[in-house]
Formats: structure tokens, C-alpha cells, sequence
């Protein structure tokens, strides 16, 4: 297992926004985190990612380079050492250095993996060359090799998001938390951002939180179901699809075209291309 949650809850004064969660991960799955708006998801990661501090419950993570049974208790790390220890995530609002190049986003990045080693001011110029040479190896994966020199803040949004995925990737992370990756990229560049997903997933453990269902379906292992800060269902896609409280939670009608005889989920249900729902989780978009 590669990481593991038990019982873990987050309360926000009389909110409690992560309510008991179990959940495991196994090494090399791309699992989705799907549910309504303020059903906990961003809290999830940001536990996850030590940004925020459980109430309650533990969190383990046995990253492979720590070898059988090394499973370490990261409930109460810091973001730095969550990142350390091989969780890296890309942000749902964007989170690049908007002034610096494209290139410069990505070594940073592969300069801070590296732990507080790296920052020494005589730092020797090999490890300057290996950062600057994964970097320029991540930028070739992520399909922005051309853009190298380009200041960030001129690239697309779609672009930005793809850059957000490379600078997750700088020092090899052993799982990915990805927030919303797609989020206002346009249909065109969707793709792109989901055919780099699959990439990456291909030798990384991924955990994706995303509201375009399609999507998610597509691309999922599987797919875990929050709903008001519990786990509701957590399966593989068809299962998930099916499920009686996921319908009625979130799907609102999605994929159930078959039984139903066909037809469109209606108004205020989940429109099929993962439009959001402004009303099944009372939180704010
Ligand atoms: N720092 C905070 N202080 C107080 N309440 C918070 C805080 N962060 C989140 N919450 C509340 O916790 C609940 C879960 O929010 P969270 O952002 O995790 O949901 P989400 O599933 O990620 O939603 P969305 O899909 O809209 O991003 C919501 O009721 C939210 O208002």
C-alpha cells in the first residue's frame, strides 16, 4: 500500500469537512476524488500535503524508494516534508512563478525536491546541470519543450496547466496529487491536459480530484466518492457509475442512459460533461 488513511477528519469549528475517512491507494493507481462542491476533496489533499492538520486519524505513506515495510506516519508533516517524502501536488488555482520562464518554473522546483541541500549558496555546478537537465527533460514530456524560454505568464491556460503537472513532476514524486487539472482550459486543450495525465499515470501513482465525469470515468483506475466529508463509494468506474447513493449525491442521471431508456440528465442534475452542481453541496464554486 502506498498510502493509507484511518479515520481521518478535519473539523472547521462546527464544519467537519473530512469526516472518518479510510482509504488506501496501491502503488502505480490513478484514483479520481469526485463528489459535490464542499464535500471535502481540497481538504482531503491539503491533509494529504500536510497543509492543513487533522482533527483526527493517521495517514501513512510507504513511498518504494524506502523499501519493504517503511511505511512512515506522515499525519502531522509539514507541506515540506510531504513533498520530501515523495507527494507532490499541482494546484487548483495556479501556483507558477508567473514572471520566470517556463524552464526556470521547472528547475526551481527540481532544485527544491532536493531538500534544503540544494540552496546552499556553494552549491556545485554539476548539481546545477542535473537540475537544469531534468527540467529540460520534464518540459519535452509535458509538450512544452518549444516554450522553454517563454515567461510563463504568456502561455495559454491549457499551457499553464500542463506547466503546473511538470513543476508536480520535478524530483520524481512517488504520487501526484492532481487539483482539478482541467479547470477552465478550453475543450480544445482538455485534451491535451488528459492525454498528459495518462502519460504521467503510466509510472506514477496519481490521485485526481475533477469534476468533468466524463473525464473521469475515462481515465480512472478507480474513482472514490465524497460526499458531505465521508466516502460514499469507492470503486472501479462501472461500479461507481451504478451506485444508487453516488446517483442520487452527484451523477444526478449520469450514465444511466441505458436503464433509463436514454436522454440527458435534466436540469440541476450533473450535465454529462461534468458541469458542476452549485446546489448538491452548498458550497460556493
Ligand atoms: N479553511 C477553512 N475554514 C473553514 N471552512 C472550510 C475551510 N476550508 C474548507 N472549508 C469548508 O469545508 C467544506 C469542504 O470544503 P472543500 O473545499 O474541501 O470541498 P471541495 O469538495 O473541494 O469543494 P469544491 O469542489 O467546491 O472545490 C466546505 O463546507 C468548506 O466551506
Amino acid at each position: 500500500m502506498l498510502l493509507e488513511t484511518e479515520g481521518l477528519t478535519k473539523r472547521f469549528g462546527g464544519i467537519t469537512a473530512v469526516d472518518g475517512v479510510d482509504f488506501a491507494l496501491e502503488a502505480g493507481e490513478l484514483c479520481s476524488i469526485i463528489g459535490p462542491n464542499g464535500a471535502g476533496k481540497t481538504t482531503f489533499f491539503n491533509l494529504l500535503t500536510g497543509v492543513l492538520e487533522p482533527s483526527e486519524g493517521s495517514i501513512r505513506f510507504a513511498p518504494s524508494s524506502g523499501g519493504a515495510g517503511s511505511a512512515v506516519d506522515i499525519t502531522a508533516a509539514s507541506p515540506n516534508e510531504t513533498a520530501l517524502a515523495g507527494i507532490h501536488r499541482s494546484y487548483q488555482i495556479t501556483n507558477l512563478f508567473p514572471t520566470l520562464s517556463v524552464l526556470e518554473n521547472v528547475r526551481v522546483a527540481a532544485q527544491a525536491s532536493r531538500g534544503s541541500d540544494s540552496w546552499k549558496l556553494w552549491r556545485n555546478v554539476a548539481d546545477f546541470e542535473d537540475h537544469y537537465a531534468e527540467a529540460t527533460a520534464i518540459l519535452e514530456r509535458i509538450g512544452l519543450a518549444d516554450e522553454a524560454e517563454t515567461v510563463t505568464e504568456n502561455l495559454s491556460h491549457g499551457e499553464k496547466r500542463s506547466l503546473e503537472i511538470g513543476v508536480a513532476l520535478a524530483g520524481d514524486p512517488d504520487l501526484l496529487l492532481l487539483d482539478e487539472p482541467t479547470a477552465g482550459v478550453s475543450s480544445e486543450g482538455v485534451d491535451e491536459v488528459v492525454a498528459l495525465i495518462e502519460d504521467v499515470a503510466a509510472d506514477h501513482s496519481v490521485m485526481l480530484i475533477e469534476h468533468n465525469v466524463e473525464m473521469v470515468m475515462d481515465v480512472s483506475d478507480r474513482i472514490a466518492v465524497l460526499h458531505r466529508g465521508e466516502v460514499i463509494a469507492d470503486g472501479p468506474p462501472e461500479d461507481v457509475r451504478g451506485d444508487e447513493a453516488v446517483q442520487e449525491a452527484y451523477l444526478g442521471g449520469y450514465g444511466r442512459e441505458e436503464s433509463a431508456g436514454g436522454g440527458e440528465p435534466s436540469d440541476g442534475e450533473a450535465a454529462a460533461d461534468g458541469g458542476r452542481r452549485a446546489s448538491a453541496g452548498g458550497g460556493p464554486p
